[in-house]
Parts: C-alpha cells; structure tokens; sequence
C-alpha cells in the first residue's frame, strides 16, 4: 500500500529539548489514524512538523514522496496549500471576510488548483452550509457552524492529507459525533489520509487506526503498512 505520510529518524527538539522523535512511521492512503498522548507530550508539534510548518533538527518527513525537509519555507507554504487540509479547536476564521469568502481562501493560497464550484457547491450541501450563511461574517456562526466551514474550506482543494487539531474540544456531545459524521463522509469522497488529535478517547472508534505518540517515540513500527 502507497504512503502518504513516511517518517524516517525524526527528531525536533524546542530549544535543546527533545519533543518529538520517531524512527519510523508510515500512514497509508485513505488511513485514519487516531493520536493521542498527554498534555504536552509533543502532539501539535508532530502535526506542524507533518504539515511543514516547523522542519526537524534532523531525519526525513515525506509527504506523497516529498521530502517537506529538504524543501525552502515558501515551497512548503505552497505544498501544504495544495496537499494538505487542515482544522484546528479555534478555527481560524478571518472575522473580518465572509463565510464564503473564508472558504476560498483556501483556493487563493493554491493558485495552481482551479477552484472547482461543482465540488464546492457539493461539500456545502453535505456539511449543512446553506446559502443564507455564506455571504454572513464568520463570527456570526454558531461554533458548530464555525467549526463545518473550517472543514469546508480543509477540504476546498481536496487535500491527499487531512490533519485535525482537537477539532472537536469546543463542541458539546451531540454536536461533536455530527461533526464527525460529516467530515469523516466527505473524506471518505476524496480518499485522503487523516490524522486526528484529540484529548478524547470516546472519539477513537471512528478511525482505522489509534495511536498512542509515545508509541511512535518507543518501537517506532507503528502502522501497518
Ligand atoms: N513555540 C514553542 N517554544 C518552546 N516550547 C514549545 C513551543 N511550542 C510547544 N512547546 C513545548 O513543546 C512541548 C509539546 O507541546 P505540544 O503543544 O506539541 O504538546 P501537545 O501534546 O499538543 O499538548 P496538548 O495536548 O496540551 O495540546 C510542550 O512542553 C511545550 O511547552
């Protein structure tokens, strides 16, 4: 089975401090992988390190075979924008843009995907975004209505990598397993990859695969594939 994600002698330190090491690690296309690990154990600095955001100090970080270590920050910026989604607990909607206009910024950042309205138009209607919400500002949403166009906007240039930082944590229950619902159904259209974070141990029976991150820094086999 083709990786999507392959880490290799991974290892990120915050100012001499090692956070982050990994001998080995493969996710698989379409896998879902469920992490989790306590408070600080190095769980949002894997996933900046997965989407470019941080580089480690040494090892390899592979996504769809290339190598995000050996590339410049603005070759990074431009590759996360065409391959890798991403949702995070406080959304990161710009208050100041439109629903609509928030979710095409994810078109914007990667001139090289053409901004496809029939795909759009679909992932709107499957996450509950009506009409009537899009042209309102952002913060005029509900939290779960939030929270749906952050995924909307993820998924916008379908993304082979989906990763997710506690997206759920400022959802109430109900709220939450629709939300799952919604986003692991859209993803499932697309066949991307998703790695999830989360605090909450009930959530791990929607994916293929849980993971505890000291897993990953011990035996290091961790996936499969
Ligand atoms: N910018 C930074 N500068 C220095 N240290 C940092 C920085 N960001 C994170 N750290 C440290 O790295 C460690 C791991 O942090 P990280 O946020 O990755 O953990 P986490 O597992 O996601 O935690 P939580 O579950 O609480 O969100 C922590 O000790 C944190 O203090």
């Amino acid at each position: 089975m083709q990786s999507v994600v392959a880490l290799d002698n991974v290892s990120f330190a915050w100012e001499q401090l090692p956070i982050v090491t990994i001998r080995h690690w493969r996710v698989a296309r379409g896998q879902k992988v469920f992490l989790y690990g306590p408070s600080g154990s190095g769980k949002s600095t894997l996933l900046n390190l997965l989407s470019g955001i941080l580089r480690p100090q040494s090892g390899s970080i592979r996504v769809l075979d290339q190598d995000l270590t050996k590339m410049q920050a603005w070759a990074r910026d431009r590759f996360r924008a065409r391959h890798i989604g991403m949702v995070f607990q406080q959304f990161n909607l710009l208050p100041y843009l439109s629903v609509r206009e928030n979710i095409e910024l994810a078109a914007y950042f990667s001139p090289a995907t053409p901004l496809d309205q029939t795909w759009l138009d679909h992932i709107l209607q499957r996450l509950e975004l009506t009409n009537d919400l899009l042209n309102r500002k952002a913060t005029g949403l509900s939290v779960g209505q939030q929270q749906r166009v952050a995924v909307a906007r993820a998924l916008l240039n379908r993304p082979e990598l989906l990763i997710a930082d506690e997206p759920t944590s400022a959802l109430d229950t109900e709220l939450r397993d629709n939300f799952l619902h919604l986003l692991l159904g859209c993803v499932e259209e697309t066949g991307a990859s998703v790695i999830f974070v989360s605090h909450d141990r009930t959530l791990k029976d929607y994916f293929d695969l849980q993971l505890d991150l000291r897993e990953l820094a011990g035996a290091g086999e961790a996936s499969p594939c």
